[in-house]
């Protein structure tokens, strides 16, 4: 279980992150989803331990990272991409790893298999591809069996067999009580992978729930045309529905297509379109997480409106296309907001992937009261191979 509540970091006057609070919960996927720069690898430092929160709590099973008495088998975790020394194999990279955390080196081959990577445990991790590296990260993650899993854009460099991949893998997580954490700024790379969606835009978080109401939310305009469009226009909105029309179909929000269809038979009024419009996640992302984001539109359909203007007056002649308004349904959560721009790399030396290592270190978990994450001085030698970025460093 991750908690965050009331997450604020300040670098200056600079809010990174302000307020977050959400939770991720043990047998779901949660994605995190943010343009760059909005502030995902901040809350995920700080739910990491790696950085100090300004305010607010990040809590892991009810505890602070740095709290946690066995924290790398309790929390597996890759922030940002990279890998080990580029010319130590996949294998000797777990291994050093599941040493380091004290995990039998029986556990490396079983993550090479379950990886993908068995056929190429023996090449050089600097001569892996993208998602070769992806597939590497996700296995030190899991080195610990953990219960948690934190993700910095895991799909990243994937291709549709790897996404397809870290699907499973991630879903196999959540079914046996995992809890899930990845974070993408593409909700359509997420779209497949996730049951919850946090988005979040200039730090503060814009929505937060189910993945399937922001589809039902997407999904409900339904386009449709028949031969009487007054009297369908009235049939809809007496079975509550929203109408409107683009001057050619009318445009139903509130209604299934199955129930609309039925009205239309019912109003006895042949229809000769019925078409739901793909959701288009993207759009509906950019829209979160625009500054000026538009008023929430009702996920259901409110009450008729006495004031609409008579269908007739809606349906000039000749008819002819007219392109769909672009206006995407919005969930009915938005909130507002604050800015931000892309995060820093980490050093050259900081290319291992994961934080299995930084949660298998009691330096690291030592001393809460100071700010042991942002101090080298702190991180043992093992954490060189760490991909996470010292605060000082950005
Ligand atoms: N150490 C730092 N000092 C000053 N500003 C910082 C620091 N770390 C992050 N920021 C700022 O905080 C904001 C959020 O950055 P963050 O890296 O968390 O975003 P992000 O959503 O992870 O972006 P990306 O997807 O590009 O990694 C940005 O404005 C960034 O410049």
């Amino acid at each position: 279980m991750i908690e965050l509540i009331e997450l604020t970091k300040a670098y200056g006057r600079v809010r990174a992150v302000d307020g977050v609070t959400f939770s991720a919960v043990p047998g779901r996927v949660t994605g995190f989803l943010g343009l760059n720069g909005s502030g995902k690898t901040t809350t995920l430092r700080m739910l990491l331990g790696l950085s100090r929160p300004t305010s607010g709590r990040a809590l892991i099973n009810k505890v602070r990272f740095q709290d946690l008495t066995d924290p790398a088998r309790q929390v597996g975790a890759v922030l940002e991409q990279g890998i080990s020394h580029p010319g130590q194999s996949g294998r000797a990279h777990l291994t050093t790893q599941a040493l380091l955390i004290g995990v039998d080196r029986a556990r490396v081959e079983v993550l090479l298999e379950q990886v993908g990577l068995a056929g190429a445990a023996e090449q050089r991790c600097g001569d892996y591809s993208l998602g070769m590296r992806q597939r590497l990260s996700v296995a030190t993650a899991l080195l610990g069996d953990p219960q948690v899993l934190i993700l910095d854009e895991p799909a990243n460099g994937l291709d549709p067999e790897g996404i397809a991949w870290l699907r499973e893998l991630l879903r196999d997580h959540a079914r046996s009580g995992g809890t899930v954490l990845i974070s993408s700024h593409l909700l359509a790379e997420l779209a497949q992978l996730i049951d919850d969606v946090v988005i979040i835009a200039e730090g503060t978080v814009r929505y937060a729930a189910p993945l399937s109401e922001l589809y039902g939310s997407a999904s409900a305009r339904l386009r449709i045309r028949g031969r009487d469009p007054q009297r369908l226009w009235r049939a809809f909105e007496e079975a509550g529905a929203t109408v409107d029309t683009d001057g050619y179909a009318l445009e139903v929000i509130g209604l299934t297509p199955e129930d609309a269809g039925d009205i239309a038979f019912e109003a006895g009024v042949p229809l000769y379109e019925l078409a739901s419009d793909a959701p288009n996640l993207e759009q509906i992302f950019l829209n979160l997480v625009a500054g000026d984001a538009p008023a929430p539109t009702p996920v259901t359909a409110p009450a008729p409106d006495p004031g609409s203007p008579p269908a007739a007056e809606l349906f000039p002649a000749p008819a002819h296309l007219i392109p769909i308004p672009s206006e995407t349904p919005i969930p009915s959560e938005a909130q507002p907001s604050s800015e931000a721009p892309p995060s820093s790399e980490g050093p050259p030396s900081s290319e291992g992937p994961l934080l299995s290592e930084a949660a298998a270190s009691p330096e690291r978990a030592a001393s809460p009261g100071t700010d042991a994450f942002s101090e080298s001085a702190a991180v043992p030698e093992s954490a060189a191979t760490m991909t996470t970025t010292q605060e000082g460093d950005r």
